[in-house]
């Protein structure tokens, strides 16, 4: 694959036809994509993460210093006190304010019919089995910072961690040079963060994850962020959990010509807009309609501000894929398993059924990415890299965990403890017999 940036004015998205004897070797190299670890990153995160374990706030100190250019002392300069981020939100203007609200609504109703309850079931000797779920003590929220830094993602993270009934969300979001996003405060504010860290990079998971004498420990990290937290996520999974690392975003949409080619010419850049690495695929039946989008790829890219990113991103991993029908394009979907799926069909839902991977389907011409990606209700945050064959959406479920309850009666004990004993025989673990068999009356 070119790492050319092209000519912002012409966007060289490839072509691909199903009927091409090549055409699945040229799809895999296409979604041939391997999150790969520098190792001048890795050994960075190491050390970063060494001197953050051994020496605490001293070193957050000294790399929020280095890197991002604070003139900081105490850790109590990188707090920002809960009224900061009452003032940013008060501060929006209403249309703001009035969306993030909004959209939180939409988010949190969405959530909550996610959360697990216990359970438990009597058997007919009195004895009880069941599953007891507890929300998380305290999460560690990652923000990146810069213009990377999306409110959404506060939103996406914050609000099934409430709604999971997360005992403390510890948030930290690097200020480089001081820069605070206001939108991100105003977020962590309507989302009820307990404590905002003005940190970031590998320096900000160490802390989390270890603890340091002023930053609590968490038991789980979740947000995106660059390749140094990423790397310090991966390193850290164990102390504490994470909810993964994310490759670059993906949107397949699959079209049976009917729809208007500019709005999904302008999905494609959606999707394309958020990096160089994003993929951005349509799937048609119709080659005529694929003529229309290359069109209007063309017509529209100029008026784009973000033009280089987006005809960057096309050319290194978009396409436009012709199918004879659209059993053909749900395999390909069910090949890519892509995290974003859009149905630009007539009737979508009989095709919806036959999807089987995909973090998120959308379905017809009016259910677009755009808004899913913020007010929807469902969460942003999706499996990538054809994770959605094992993954779901971030949800409630993540901030929870399940414990096993087991209540054996005095009845219930005769039946089964035989039974262990036996295996624990067979197993030559012979305490295990004797404990269970301890329980058999005589
Ligand atoms: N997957 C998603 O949903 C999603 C959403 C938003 C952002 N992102 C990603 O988040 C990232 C944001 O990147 P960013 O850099 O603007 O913000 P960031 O918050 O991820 O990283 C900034 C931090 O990186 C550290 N850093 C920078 N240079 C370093 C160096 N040489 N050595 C050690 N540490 C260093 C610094 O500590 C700095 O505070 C992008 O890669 C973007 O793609 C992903
Ligand atoms: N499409 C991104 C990953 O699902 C989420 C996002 C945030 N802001 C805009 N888009
Ligand atoms: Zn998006």
């Amino acid at each position: 694959m070119t790492s050319q940036t092209p000519d912002s004015s012409a966007a060289r998205i490839r072509r691909l036809d199903v009927r091409d004897p090549d055409f699945f070797a040229q799809l895999d190299a296409l979604l041939a994509f391997e999150a790969q670890t520098d190792e001048a990153v890795g050994r960075a995160v190491d050390e970063i993460l060494r001197a953050v374990r051994t020496t605490g706030d001293a070193a957050v100190l000294d790399y929020t210093r280095r890197f991002d250019g604070l003139t900081v002392t105490h850790m109590a300069e990188l707090e920002l006190p809960k009224s900061a981020l009452a003032e940013a939100f008060a501060a929006l203007p209403a249309e703001q304010k009035d969306a993030l609200v909004r959209a939180a609504e939409r988010i949190e109703t969405f959530h909550e019919r996610q959360k697990l309850e216990g359970w438990v079931i009597e058997e007919a000797d009195g004895t009880r089995l069941g599953q007891k779920v507890t929300p998380l003590d305290r999460v560690g929220l990652y923000v990146p910072g810069g213009r990377a830094a999306y409110p959404s993602s506060v939103l996406m993270n914050a609000i099934p961690a409430k709604v999971a009934g997360v005992g403390e969300l510890i948030m930290t979001v690097p200020t480089p040079r001081g820069e605070k996003n206001p939108l991100v405060l105003a977020a962590a504010h309507l989302t009820g963060v307990d404590r905002v860290f003005t940190l970031g990079g590998a320096q900000a998971v160490a802390a989390l994850a270890y603890g340091t004498q002023t930053i609590p420990q968490v038991d789980k990290i979740v947000g995106p962020g660059n390749a140094y937290v990423a790397e310090a996520k991966r390193r850290v999974f164990g102390v504490v959990g994470i909810d993964m690392v994310a490759g670059p975003s993906e949107v397949l949409i699959l079209s049976d010509g009917s729809g208007d080619p500019a709005w999904v010419a302008m999905d494609l850049f959606a999707q394309a807009e958020h990096d160089e690495l994003a993929q951005s695929i349509l799937v048609s039946t119709q080659a005529d309609f694929l003529d229309a989008v290359a069109e209007a790829i063309e017509r529209l890219l100029p008026t784009m501000p973000r033009r280089e990113v987006i005809a960057a991103s096309l050319a290194h991993r978009g396409a436009l894929i012709r199918v004879d029908d659209l059993e053909q394009a749900v395999a390909i979907a069910n090949r890519i398993a892509p995290e974003h799926l859009e149905l630009a069909l007539e009737d979508p839902e009989p095709w919806a059924d036959k999807i089987r991977h995909a973090g998120a389907i959308f379905l017809g011409h009016w259910s677009v990415e755009a808004i899913g990606d913020y007010c929807a209700g469902p969460n942003h945050v999706l499996p990538t890299m054809r994770s959605a064959r094992f993954s779901s959406p971030l949800g409630v479920y993540d901030f929870q965990k399940r414990t096993s309850l087991v209540a054996v009666s005095r009845a219930g004990a005769q039946k089964l403890a035989p039974i262990a004993a036996t295996l624990a025989q067979g197993e030559g673990l012979m305490a295990h017999a004797r404990s269970a068999q301890m329980r058999i009356l005589p």
